[in-house]
C-alpha cells in the first residue's frame, strides 16, 4: 500500500502481513512509522493498495467498524484529560467501545487496570501519575475488550529502564495470544520482546526478519580500533575509550560480536546524518 501527503511520500508500496505474536518496528525519524500505524488503526486510509485486519477491509464502512470493534489502539499522545482519574479515563474509552451497560462495563474497567498493575491507583488523577504509569493507563485502555490485534506507538518512550522492563512485561504477556505491532526507536525493545523485526526507511520495508537475523545483518561488519576510522560507514566512541566501527573491516581488524543495533543502523546504511534525524 502507499500513502502520500501532498508531495510528501509517507508509505511506498508497503507490502506486510502480520502474524501472532510481537512485532517491531523500527525506523529513523520521520520513516512512516505512525503513519502505517495509523493506517492500520483505520485513522487514515492508504491512496494506494489493500488492506485486511483481522479479515476485514477497512476500506468499507462496514469493515472499519468491525475492525475498531476488535482492534486497540495506543497512539503516540493518547491524550488524557488530566482531570481525570485513571478509572475514569479507562471507563471514558470503554464507553466509546460501545460498553453500554455499567456493571459490566466496570468491571471490563478494573479488569484491565488488573491486567496492567494499577488496580491500587485507579482512583487516582492522571496528573498524579509517573510517566510510566500514564503509559500502563494508555495500554488498558487499549486493552478494553481484549482486542485481537494492539497497535502500540512508541509506548516505552521517556520511561526509565525498570519501567520500561516492567512494560516490556505487559507487551510480552500481550502478545501471548494475539497481533502486537510495536514501533519503537529502542533497538533494544525489540532484541527482548519481538519475535520479528520490520524495518521502514523513507516509507519503504528495508528489512523483514527475527531480530537475530536483523543482528546476523551486521556479522564480520563490526570492529574496534583505537582511533577514529574515515573508511567506517558508522563509527562512535565507546565508555573504554575504544571506537566501534560498522562497514567494511581493514584487514586484520578486530572484529566485535554484532548487536541488534548494528544489524539496524547497516540496514540504513549507517548512522542517520543531521538532516534526516
Ligand atoms: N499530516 C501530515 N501532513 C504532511 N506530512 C506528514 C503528515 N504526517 C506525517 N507526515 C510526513 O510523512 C513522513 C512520515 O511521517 P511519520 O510520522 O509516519 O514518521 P515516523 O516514522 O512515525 O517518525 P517519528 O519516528 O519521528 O515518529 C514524514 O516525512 C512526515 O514529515
Amino acid at each position: 500500500m502507499s500513502l502520500t501527503y501532498h508531495r510528501t511520500v509517507a508509505l511506498d508500496e508497503v507490502s506486510l502481513r502480520l502474524d501472532p505474536g510481537v512485532t517491531g518496528l523500527l525506523g529513523p525519524n520521520g520513516a512512516g512509522k505512525t503513519t502505517l500505524l495509523r493506517v492500520l488503526a483505520t485513522a487514515i486510509r492508504p491512496d494506494q493498495g489493500t488492506l485486511t485486519v483481522l479479515d476485514d477491509d477497512p476500506g468499507s464502512v462496514r469493515g472499519r467498524t468491525a475492525v475498531r470493534r476488535k482492534l486497540g489502539y495506543l497512539p503516540q499522545s493518547p491524550g488524557f484529560h488530566p482531570g481525570f482519574t485513571a478509572f475514569e479515563f479507562v471507563d471514558y474509552v470503554a464507553i466509546l467501545r460501545e460498553h453500554t451497560h455499567r456493571a459490566a462495563r466496570h468491571q471490563e474497567v478494573r479488569r484491565v487496570l488488573a491486567a496492567v498493575g494499577l488496580s491500587d491507583v485507579r482512583g487516582k488523577r492522571i496528573r498524579a501519575l509517573s510517566g510510566g504509569m500514564r503509559q500502563r493507563v494508555a495500554l488498558a485502555a487499549a486493552l478494553v475488550d481484549d482486542p485481537g490485534f494492539l497497535v502500540l506507538d512508541e509506548p516505552t518512550v521517556g520511561l526509565d529502564p525498570e519501567q520500561r522492563i516492567r512494560f516490556r512485561e505487559l507487551i510480552a504477556e500481550a502478545g501471548e495470544d494475539r497481533t502486537v505491532l510495536l514501533s519503537t526507536h529502542q533497538t533494544e525493545d525489540v532484541a527482548m520482546l519481538c519475535r520479528r523485526v520490520v524495518v521502514l526507511a523513507h516509507g519503504r520495508i528495508e528489512f523483514d526478519g527475527t531480530p537475530a537475523e536483523l543482528a546476523e545483518q551486521a556479522a564480520g561488519r563490526v570492529w574496534a580500533s583505537t582511533a577514529r576510522e574515515p573508511a567506517a560507514l558508522a563509527g562512535w566512541r565507546t565508555g573504554t575509550g575504544e571506537f566501534r566501527n560498522l562497514g567494511d573491516p581493514p584487514d586484520g581488524a578486530r572484529l566485535l560480536e554484532p548487536t541488534l543495533e548494528d544489524g539496524y543502523l547497516l540496514t540504513l546504511g549507517g548512522l542517520p546524518t543531521k538532516e534526516d534525524a
